[in-house]
């Protein structure tokens, strides 16, 4: 099979399967494939995490999945059917069931509306009564903690970044989603606040029984919330795990570095290894072989030569890298 490998795929169990994902932004200065033959699969209950620099094709792949941006080529599949054709009917029903959350909260709502009329606007269109809308309207508004009356004839531009965020999700959550796709929801918010997002995305997801991809920049932001861990670098697959096996035992040289760049909480957990350096290349010209191995201070000559594929380094662990860091001394294997 082509590309970056299928060792780390589980199969029919999942709700959401990603197969050779091409992504490409034809321009002036050339074709740009944001994202570049990326397999994953995320299981019903489970949530992926999605990380990398910006500009690695996290949202891209995360838009391309409800069709927002159309796949040059590859599949998808969710709850069983095969949606990378789908026409856009069609994907309007689905998008009720994988609803999405944008990193800009406020730019995301109506400005026009109020705030108990966006809750419900997905119901609107699937014909609900008004007394079931004003109904719902409360009681997902509850679920956000933002049950207080004065919220609901607000308009968006008299949110918070974080109230409005919750209304976001209030409103994804009122047509009863499988699958809750977050774009870096909480990147724009106070650290303050971003907990308490997160905190809730958590609670919600148990009691509403969601699969969750959650994108982010910062692998801080995803620890807390993931149970897999997907890495990308120019739009490719670099490492894929459990989050606690990814963050504890990082096996790609690249993984290690964007840990090395997130501030330190707790020195025990510091790692030594070095930072990360340089600037990206150019999307419309990546180095041959390891996309990376212009920055990986451990690159060799194999790696401009040769693509690496996914496999399975440690149990449950699989990275795209011909030299992975072994456990023992983060040196590479
Ligand atoms: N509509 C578009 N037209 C042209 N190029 C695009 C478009 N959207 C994204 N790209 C390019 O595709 C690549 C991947 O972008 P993408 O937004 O998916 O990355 P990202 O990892 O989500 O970054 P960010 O966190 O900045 O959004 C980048 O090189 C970007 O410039």
């Amino acid at each position: 099979m082509a590309g970056s490998g299928t060792a780390h795929l589980r199969g029919d169990r999942a709700l959401l399967s990603v197969r050779e994902l091409v992504v490409e932004y034809p321009g002036k200065a050339g074709t740009v494939r944001a994202v570049s033959d990326v397999s994953f699969d995320v299981l019903p209950g489970e949530t992926l995490g999605i990380v990398g620099e910006s500009g690695c094709g996290k949202s891209t792949t995360g838009r391309a999945v409800l069709r927002l941006d159309r796949p040059t080529s590859g599949r998808i599949r969710f709850d069983g059917e095969w949606i990378e054709r789908a026409g856009e009917r069609r994907m309007r029903e689905l998008r009720r069931r994988m609803q999405m959350i944008f990193q800009d909260p406020v730019a995301s709502l109506n400005p026009r509306r109020e705030v108990k009329d966006i809750v419900v606007e997905g119901l609107t269109v699937v014909g609900a009564s008004a007394a079931d809308r004003s109904a719902k309207a409360a009681d997902v508004l509850a679920k956000v903690s933002l049950s207080d009356e004065r919220f609901a004839g607000m308009l968006p531009r008299q949110l918070s970044g974080g109230q409005a965020q919750r209304v976001a999700i209030a409103r994804a959550l009122a047509v009863g989603p499988q699958l809750l796709l977050c774009d870096e929801p909480v990147s724009a918010l106070d650290v303050s606040v971003q907990a308490q997002i997160l905190n809730l995305i958590s609670a919600l997801k148990a009691e509403y029984d969601l699969t969750v991809v959650f994108i982010a920049h910062d692998l801080g932001v995803v620890r807390t919330i993931s149970d897999k861990v997907m890495v990308m670098y120019l739009g490719k697959l670099c490492e894929f795990g459990e989050a606690e096996e990814v963050y504890d035992a990082p096996a790609h040289p690249y993984t290690r570095a964007l840990l090395d760049s997130v501030p330190l909480t707790d020195p025990d957990e510091r790692f030594t290894g070095p930072a990360l350096d340089g600037d990206m290349p150019s999307p419309l010209s990546p180095p041959s072989g390891c996309r990376f191995r212009t920055r990986c201070p451990l690159a060799r000559d194999r790696c401009a030569a040769e693509e690496p594929q996914v496999r399975e380094v440690r149990e449950g662990q699989y990275v795209a890298c011909h030299y992975p860091l072994t456990e023992a001394n983060e040196q590479p294997a």
